[in-house]
């Protein structure tokens, strides 16, 4: 296939959600490595220009005129008007190419008719305001208080040629006009002492802060629930679905590497991930166990201190700001304006729903540990069910738990929750939404702290009544549905994990010593109740970070982490 065949083809794969644009480009093994990149940018320029493409092909009548296949149009109109090059000679087909360029006046007269009429002063101007809203979303830097303060940082950036601005005096400019994209400035975040904002666009993965592990880069929504759940320096905290460990590493950092944290996650691949970045942020009190949250014991006594809960379950991450979702969605809206997604919007609905169920039972789990008595439960969806709808149903399951105040949850912010899907007008200003438009991803946060005393007694009797009913269903279910039922929180899901718990240390490779990256339950059962070796600070946990290899004094060669970037 030629060069714009090729494109017009992966567009036709977008529009059937057959992959990405990335996995479709980059990621494509029939594209020489020179081409990927090419191939890359002329589909994230043409989505982007598509509407205003459509309507010059339309009105010049180039598809009648040559009989061309429309997403081949596009592509090649896009070029032809857009690129300094213009049309590349051995693109497509040469015959192809001179009728394109037969049209080339009458397009270009097209164009600057559109122009005229949308008063656009340039090309640039012609991309719809969603698209360009999603790639203003700020850049949100997280100073690690484990290895530095906040003021260090400013002064570091400073030093470094970055001018701090003053947002309170900003007098009545808006965030996107202060923090002007490519302009060298940034700002302490209004709403979060650890924060600093950044304008859109700005890159610090190079930067040597990051890179010694001083900052965090994570985006403001996702700083949210550390800061709700406040755990205190020295307490015992819990992180359900912790990887890859953004948040867990942010509560270490509030609680100074003081306490403990359990973190849990049923994706062992994910959980290495966590081992290694919470390593990188100097993180040292934090236990690392590949399982399924559902199937911890709350009243197994190594538990017994854990006071604070962190649940970040999965979710249909419908409020992730990704530039080239929005490009497909919008470019699929242009093509296909009436929808034919029935099947996929019922499919949605049913996800939504059993994602509700899943992150219902997470917490109503949690509420289960006797000594719990903040909780956090967040997802960076923008769904009402997954949202709002599940902390009703929890209001409504229970009665030791009562919502945290709006004046314990990000008391500052100024977008709380929706008066919807059962919760009341005041319910809703307890919770925390964030929107694109507010220079951040959707996200949602609500707080939950205990009223009563937990009662042990019933407790117990539930969790048996629990553990029964999903043996039953484990066993009713066919073996062959296995597979598909194994997602988060199905029976088939947690009992796989539970009965295959990840064997991560290897006797076998002599010639590598490794100690186990992440521990078994057993294996961190038997650390919690060891007495803590003499010269080790802090004593007894299994410590995530990312010194594993000390035995033979070998060093272990760096991993590169590829999660290490803008940080959900
Ligand atoms: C939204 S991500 C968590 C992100 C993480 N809190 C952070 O900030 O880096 C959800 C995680 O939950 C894990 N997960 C899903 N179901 C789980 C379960 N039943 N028990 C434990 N982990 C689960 C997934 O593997 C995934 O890593």
């Amino acid at each position: 296939m030629l060069f714009y065949e090729r494109a017009a083809d992966i567009l036709g794969r977008l529009e059937r959600r057959q992959g990405s644009v990335k996995s479709m480009t980059v990621g494509n093994h029939y594209l020489k490595p020179e081409e990927k990149r090419k191939m890359y940018a002329l589909l994230c320029e043409t989505l982007k220009h598509a509407s205003a493409l459509s309507i010059v092909i339309e009105r010049s009548g180039l598809l009648q005129a040559e009989n061309i296949e429309a997403r081949l149009a596009l592509v090649l109109t896009h070029d032809l008007l857009f690129t300094r090059g213009g049309l590349q000679h051995t693109g497509a087909d040469p015959k192809l190419n001179l009728a394109i360029r037969k049209h080339k006046s009458r397009l270009a007269s097209e164009l600057e008719r559109l122009k005229a009429e949308l008063g656009a002063q340039s090309n640039a101007d012609l991309v719809p305001a969603h698209l360009r809203d999603a790639a203003s979303t700020f850049r949100y830097v997280r100073v690690n208080l484990l290895v530095t303060s906040v003021d260090a940082i400013v002064k570091a950036f400073q030093d470094d040629r970055y001018r701090l601005v003053d947002l309170s005096q900003a007098e009545g400019r808006s965030m996107h006009q202060v923090l002007a994209v490519k302009s060298r400035v940034f700002a302490r975040d209004p709403h979060l002492a650890d924060l600093l904002v950044f304008p859109p666009g700005t890159d610090l993965h190079a930067h040597p802060l990051f890179a010694n592990g001083s900052v965090v880069l994570q985006d403001k929504a996702s700083c949210m629930p550390a800061h709700v759940v406040q755990p205190a320096p020295g307490s015992a905290a819990l992180d359900a679905c912790a990887a890859p460990g953004n948040k867990t590493s942010h509560m270490a950092s509030l609680m100074k590497n003081r306490g403990r944290i359990f973190a849990f996650d049923m994706d062992q691949r994910r959980l290495e991930t966590l081992v290694e970045l919470t390593g990188n942020a100097k993180c040292k009190i934090i236990t690392a166990q590949c399982m399924n949250f559902l199937d911890v014991d709350p009243l197994d006594p190594s538990y017994a201190d854990v006071e604070y809960a962190l649940l970040d379950p999965s979710c249909s991450g419908s409020g992730i700001v990704n530039r080239q979702d929005a490009l497909v969605d919008s470019y699929i809206s242009i093509v296909n304006p009436t929808g034919t997604g029935g099947d996929e919007s019922r499919s949605t609905e049913a996800r939504a729903r059993n994602l509700a169920e899943f992150q219902t039972s997470i917490v109503l789990h949690a509420m289960r540990f006797p000594g719990v008595k903040r909780i956090s439960y967040s997802t960076c969806s923008v769904h009402a069910e997954e949202n709002e709808g599940v902390v009703a149903r929890v209001l409504q399951s229970q009665t030791e738990f009562g919502l945290a105040g709006a004046d314990q949850v990000i008391p500052t912010w100024h977008r709380r929750g929706l008066e919807t899907a059962g919760l009341t007008k005041e319910q809703a200003a307890c919770v925390v939404r964030t929107m694109p438009e507010d220079g951040t991803n959707g996200f949602f946060v609500a707080g939950f702290v205990r009223q009563q005393p937990a009662d042990i007694a019933n407790t117990k009797q539930q969790l048996s009544e629990l553990r029964a009913s999903r043996l039953k269903e484990e066993e009713a279910r066919p073996k062959s549905a296995a597979y598909a039922s194994n997602a988060p929180g199905s029976a088939a899901g947690n009992a796989k994990k539970a009965k295959n718990p990840p064997q991560v240390k290897k006797q076998k490779q002599p010639k590598q010593p490794r100690q186990p990256r992440v521990k078994t339950p057993k294996q961190v059962k038997d650390d919690v109740n060891s007495p803590a070796p003499a010269k080790r600070e802090p004593p007894p946990m299994v410590v995530a970070s990312g010194a594993v290899t000390k035995s033979k004094g070998k060093k272990k060669p760096k991993r590169r982490v590829s999660v290490a970037v803008t940080q959900l």
